[in-house]
């Protein structure tokens, strides 16, 4: 997951290759809530990993059920219909699919339990919920606004004698808590059939119908009368179907065939491959397929699986009631800017009450892109900035709505090659954590991918300088010193000398070297090898290797496809001069030769090896020396770099320089 400030997105050319994605969130904490429920073992095969089900997950520890995670696996030890905790404190952050259903449940279970949020959960409505639950006898009250959480649940005193009502036009998931809790009050002796009534027109429909297909597979058979009565037959209880699957998740998928559709066709490259949900999933958001057809997308599929490329360009435009699809239906107004006129997306007011008012956020969000928006209630409609001269690079703002940072992704795919900012790209953590680096996965750049290069001499601070900045950007790194360490330590593991004479064996070496880099550490075939080419003589050894021109050819190849999306800061001699001259920002990092050797000393003493100031100052000077007059790529900064002399600064006043720097090359208007 990205947990940068922002996330710069450079424009995109089209996605190919195959993505998996994780599971369907509105299925997972349904599931989960249901195997909680029900008596007996469940074994729940991928589950969805992120904010919303792992606050489902504590809730459910909480009330005393035994749940083991390991990985997408979660097996849950139901609670047989009674909690085992008769009171709890749970924050629910910001999950629809936790907040609503648990309070039903609890509420009608009994006990003393208080139901809370992150603020937004605050302001999103559960008073037509609450009356509900009300009028058949649960006590729910109010710790803050009425008609909003946080809550408190006592004890019931249950009537289920009349039809129970409930409105059905702010949230679906008002219905979808009813049905799933009182099952637990169907079963118990001398019950009647519970009957529930929808008072006003069922919104976002679909979902409904996902709980009751769930409610089956645990052995819960509801009638319905349209979608204006369901009945809840007496007797029925839960029965767990001992393991379960999780579809992928629909909504996620519209991101991808969004993507898949705004992808430039190209030879022998056959669309983005989407596993994981095919269109007989019982997922509403899946009929985005169908909308996205309308646009004109080119969908293939199968079981479990989409197909996607580009089929109209530029897309048509829409006018389309979206009602059965909010979430995905998002994702139609990112599609809207590559539109060949005006879309109008319909009764979608229930956006106005989810993360944020989305309505309000799409509007403005899209504006700053270029294009002309209107809002309404309960309707947004969207003309889209001229292809080439319209556009604008804009700092999206993302109101911790995943699905606002989902949609900013796709106007990446501008034909004006104008990168896209997501600010705070982390609230993806809700449903799809690790969205960014999916799409980076099978995403291509349709611009040279950006890359900062840091180049200085040794011990001037560019590891810790060229990490941190990437780590601030959520850019890959490149220590390239560690690769001619790495190559040194290689061609000692192979037992040759770092000589003239072995200079073709060890740059065939070179080329292959299997190196892998995390944070702060560096693997060679597998092996952690952080500390051993950290020693002086692996640095002398890289200093000679490094002075073989047909070595440094080698790892010229192996430093380019460092470049990957979304960008790279790359450290090391020649990254400005020999590597990637065309780097958009090269900076030449200096220090005194007494700082440089003091910053070593520090260094080499934290990590208890014993050094002398005096002879590492003439080291580094000797290496130095080296490095300026060696014959391959001396030591030299390039001519646009720009010079950062660090003897005075801390890293922190280095990195906002290098950062500040950066800034200033971007095209982006700030964000409102
Ligand atoms: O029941 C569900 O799983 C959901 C129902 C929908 O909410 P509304 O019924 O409030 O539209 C949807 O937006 C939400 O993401 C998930
Ligand atoms: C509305 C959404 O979430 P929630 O389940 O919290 O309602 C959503 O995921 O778009």
């Amino acid at each position: 997951m990205f947990d940068t400030e922002f996330l710069d997105i450079p424009a995109l050319r089209g996605v190919h290759g195959a993505v998996r994605l994780p599971g369907s969130k509105s299925i997972s904490n349904r599931v989960l809530l249901l195997a909680a429920l029900c008596e007996g073992q469940t074994t729940v095969h991928d589950l969805l990993d992120s904010d919303d089900t792992r606050v489902m997950l504590d809730a459910l520890r909480a009330l005393g059920c035994g749940v083991q995670v390991d990985g997408t696996r979660a097996v849950i030890d139901g609670l047989g219909g009674r909690a085992r905790q008769p009171a709890a404190d749970l924050f629910l952050g910001n999950a629809g699919t936790a907040m609503r259903p648990l309070t039903a449940a609890l509420a009608v279970l009994g006990g003393d339990y208080q139901l809370r949020g992150i603020p937004r959960m605050h302001e999103r409505p559960i008073g037509d919920l609450v009356d509900a639950l009300q009028a058949l006898g649960c006590t729910v009250d109010y710790l803050g606004t009425p008609g909003y959480p946080p809550l408190r649940i006592g004890q019931p005193q249950l009537r289920l004698d009349q039809p129970i009502a409930v409105r059905g036009d702010v949230s679906s998931q008002f219905l979808t808590a009813l049905l799933l809790a009182l099952p637990l009050a169907a079963g118990q002796p001398g019950a009647q059939d519970i009957v529930i009534d929808v008072v006003g027109e069922l919104i976002s429909q679909p979902y409904v119908e996902i709980t009751l297909q769930l409610l089956a597979r645990f052995g819960v058979r509801v009638q319905r009368q349209g979608w204006s009565r369901f009945t809840i037959p007496s007797g029925s209880h839960y029965q767990s179907p001992g393991a379960i699957h999780v579809e992928a998740d629909a909504s996620s998928a519209s991101y991808f065939i969004a993507a898949g559709a705004l992808s430039e066709r190209a030879e022998g490259q056959n669309g983005l491959q989407i596993d994981g949900v095919g269109e007989d999933s019982i997922q509403g958001d899946i009929r985005f397929v169908d909308a996205a057809r309308l646009m004109g997308a080119d969908i293939v599929s199968g079981p479990n699986w989409l197909r996607v490329r580009r089929g109209a360009w530029p897309l048509k435009a829409i006018d389309l009631d979206c009602n059965h699809i909010p979430d995905a239906a998002m994702t139609l107004a990112a599609m809207a800017l590559y539109a060949d006129g005006p879309s109008t997306l319909r009764n979608i007011a229930s956006w106005r009450v989810k993360e944020t008012d989305r309505i309000a956020a799409m509007a403005t969000e899209l504006r700053k892109l270029g294009a002309t928006v209107e809002e309404g209630a309960d309707y947004i409609r969207i003309t889209p900035p001229d292809p080439v001269t319209g556009w604008r690079a804009a700092s999206l703002h993302t109101y911790d709505d995943h699905r606002m940072a989902m949609c900013g992704s796709l106007a990446a795919f501008n034909a004006a090659c104008l990168p896209v900012r997501i600010e705070d790209p982390r609230c993806v953590g809700k449903t799809y954590p690790d969205y960014f680096e999916a799409l980076f996965a099978v995403a291509e750049a349709s611009v040279p991918v950006p890359v900062i290069c840091v180049d200085g001499p040794t011990a001037s601070g560019k590891g810790t300088l060229a990490s941190e900045i990437a780590h601030r950007l959520g850019y890959h790194y490149l220590d390239s010193g560690a690769l001619y360490r790495l190559t040194g330590l290689a061609a000692r593991q192979a037992g040759l000398e770092p000589e003239a004479v072995n200079e073709a064996e060890i740059a065939d070496l070179a080329r292959a070297l299997p190196v892998r880099f995390g944070p702060g550490r560096v693997w060679l075939a597998g092996a952690e090898v952080t500390d051993a080419i950290r020693t002086e003589a692996a640095g002398m050894d890289a200093s000679r290797v490094s002075a073989f021109p047909s070595v440094r050819e080698a790892l010229l190849k192996l430093q380019h496809e460092f470049a990957r999306l979304p960008g790279l800061v790359a450290d090391g001699r020649d990254m400005g001069t020999q590597v990637f001259p065309f780097a958009p920002l090269k900076v030449f990092l200096t220090a005194g030769a007494a700082q440089r050797a003091e910053r070593r000393h520090k260094q080499l003493i934290s990590k208890g090896i014993s050094a002398n100031i005096a002879s590492l100052r003439a080291d580094l000077q000797a290496r130095d020396a080296r490095d300026t007059h060696r014959a391959a790529s001396p030591l030299k900064a390039a001519q646009d770099a720009l010079l950062l002399d660090n003897s005075q600064l801390s890293v922190d006043e280095s990195v906002e320089q290098v950062l500040a720097w950066w800034q200033a090359r971007q095209p982006f208007q700030a964000s409102a």
